[in-house]
């Protein structure tokens, strides 16, 4: 892994060489290839090969994966997998390893895999190799971590804090907030954690009502410090702090502590940059938790667990990086994505987890996908000319049968899901555990296979009904099937899916590491602001409609 950059130019260049997607030959063979395939019945696939849920299953770095119940024959992931040959996967994978400024419209490399190599790997970038300062990072908020779990790091008033607030949002508030939710198991009882995201000053009001300022320890968890949500419920924490400390200003230095790329703003803030987390400009936010950022969870489930997340996380690293691509899981799963996203016009993929513990997985998941891939233009600025990142969205199973499985099962559209369920409980309770896989299975099942006219028929069901009781089937799902949810296990779980979002972005040639999208709403926002704060009627120069509105809102609010 220890090799020098590319010069930004030169790498700029690079993704041209790469014809532009439809003109790849394997894209054409796909779209041919689809009007052959597109009426055939997961029922026909299966009858005609009696062992395919055997033969499209793997085993990877400790995850079990069953992509048989997909709409796919072998000359299907032929095509699929030539089609990411001819789109240079193996080089940007290799690129991306390296260091390469992948990320083009903001010149940057993109190494969140730097954040999970062990001690003694070597990463380059800029001529240094990263990892012993992703290291002395680890290192730092472990001893941070050790004095506050044993109760050593005291709040001001010589409490032991008990009640840890992680302010930030996007990622760096999913990431943590999916983290600690999901390794819950794991995590140190004698505290509370919460997470404040939203500027609606409900979220920061309910976070703290039963807690004691003397006990509580705000992570101020920001990429860059200037986001508003975050620096506003950061500034609301400091007063809410100081109001209950008796405006002791000193305080602030044993209740605040920062995870930010900006020390000057960290420092404005008035957090002791001694008490600062930091991590750098090639670890994306949707691409942090892992990082500084995850430093709740670190004190969450302590460090010897955080390191089984990041092992977990650099174990599949590792398997993406060097398995062939026909036994690759992040691969296979991104090039389905792109099958149904592309030539079935799946315009979403559900993402069902079977696990209450990964409840915040699919809003996790949401950034991480829809940030990094909605995108309509190419790396070298190209509107696409084809659908480019599904809305990915999903619910924990068994309550999302009872809501909208109506729609997968029986709706006009196609839905691909994918399930996800451990082989063991980490809360055993008599036979919840049976019954909530065999409802995974069941489902997988019902989906893909259905029930035929004839069958429902069959069971006496009067004709007039019929066509309310048949289930069409051929309806696509994955299922992912690891033994347990444990930090090792989430850790490959979400490399497994940051690969999948990166094979999907390097396919669509779109830069998967900017998030140029967020911004235009921002800046009006900034605007409005004190159009809504302003004691006179301000001059609006917005459209008829969105004058309206904050004209309303304006006496809405003087009339109390
Ligand atoms: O960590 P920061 O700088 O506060 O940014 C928070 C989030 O805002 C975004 O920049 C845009 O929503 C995300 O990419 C990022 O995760």
């Amino acid at each position: 892994m220890d090799q020098g950059r590319r010069s930004p130019e030169l790498v700029r260049k690079q993704p041209t060489s790469v014809p532009a997607l439809r003109r790849r030959p394997a894209w054409a063979a796909l779209e041919r290839h689809y009007q052959t395939v597109k009426d055939v019945h997961l029922r026909q696939l299966f009858a005609e090969d009696r062992k395919r849920g055997d033969r499209l299953a793997i085993e990877a770095a400790g995850i079990y994966l069953d992509y048989s119940k997909n709409r796919i024959t072998d000359q299907t992931l032929t095509l699929l997998l030539r089609l990411a040959e001819e789109s240079g996967l193996r080089d940007r994978i290799d690129a991306m390893f390296r260091g390469d400024n992948i990320n083009v419209s903001e010149n940057r490399a993109v190494l969140h895999v730097a954040l999970r190599a062990p001690r003694d790997a070597s990463i380059i970038h800029d001529g240094r190799n990263v990892v012993p300062d992703v290291h002395a990072v680890l290192d730092k908020m472990a001893g941070f971590t050790h004095r506050l779990r044993s109760g050593a790091w005291k709040g001001h008033t010589g409490k032991r804090i008990r009640h840890v607030i992680n302010i930030g949002i996007g990622g760096s508030d999913l990431g943590p907030v999916m983290a600690y939710e999901a390794l819950r198991h794991y995590s140190e009882r004698a505290m509370t954690f919460r997470f404040v995201s939203n500027v609606d000053g409900t979220d920061f009001a309910e976070a703290v009502r039963d807690l004691d300022p003397a006990e509580t320890l705000f992570i101020v968890s920001s990429k860059t410090f200037t986001t508003l949500e975050t620096m506003t419920n950061a500034r609301t924490a400091r007063d809410w702090l100081l109001a209950g400390l008796n405006g002791e200003a000193d305080a602030i230095a044993s209740h605040f502590v920062a995870v930010s790329t900006n020390a000057s703003e960290v420092a404005k803030f008035g957090i002791d940059t001694a008490n600062m987390f930091g991590f750098w400009d090639w670890v994306g936010g949707r691409y942090s938790m892992d990082s500084a950022i995850g430093l709740s969870t670190m004190v969450a489930i302590g460090p010897d667990g955080f390191r089984d997340m990041l092992n977990g996380f650099h174990e599949m690293d590792e398997h993406f990086r060097s398995a062939p691509f026909e036994r690759n899981l992040p691969v296979l799963m991104g090039l389905l994505a792109i099958w149904y996203n592309n030539f079935f016009g799946a315009q979403t993929v559900a993402v069902l987890p079977y696990e209450q513990y990964l409840k915040r997985f699919p809003a996790y998941l949401q950034q991480l996908t829809m940030e990094s891939n909605g995108k309509h233009v190419t790396g070298d600025g190209i509107t696409v000319d084809y659908d480019t990142g599904p809305i990915y969205w999903g619910e924990p199973g068994t309550n999302g049968q009872h809501s909208f499985y109506q729609l997968i099962h029986q709706g006009t559209r196609l839905i691909p899901c994918d399930f996800i369920a451990f082989a063991h409980s980490l809360n055993p309770l008599g036979r919840h555990h049976d019954m909530l896989l065999a409802n995974v299975f069941a489902q997988t099942e019902a989906l893909a296979f259905g029930k035929t006219a004839e069958q429902v028929e069959a069971e006496g069901t009067p004709d007039w009904r019929v066509p309310h009781r048949l289930f069409a089937g051929n309806r696509p799902s994955n299922t992912l099937l690891p033994d347990k949810l444990t930090p090792e296990a989430l850790g490959k779980l979400v490399a497994l899916y940051e690969h999948s979002v990166f094979t999907q972005g390097m396919i669509w040639q779109v830069d998967s590491y900017d998030q140029w999208g967020v911004e235009l709403g921002k800046a009006l926002a900034q605007q409005i602001i004190p159009q809504l704060e302003d004691p006179t009627e301000p001059e609006l120069k917005h459209d008829s409609s969105t004058n309206a509105l904050i004209r309303r809102y304006r006496k809405l609010k003087a009339s109390g």
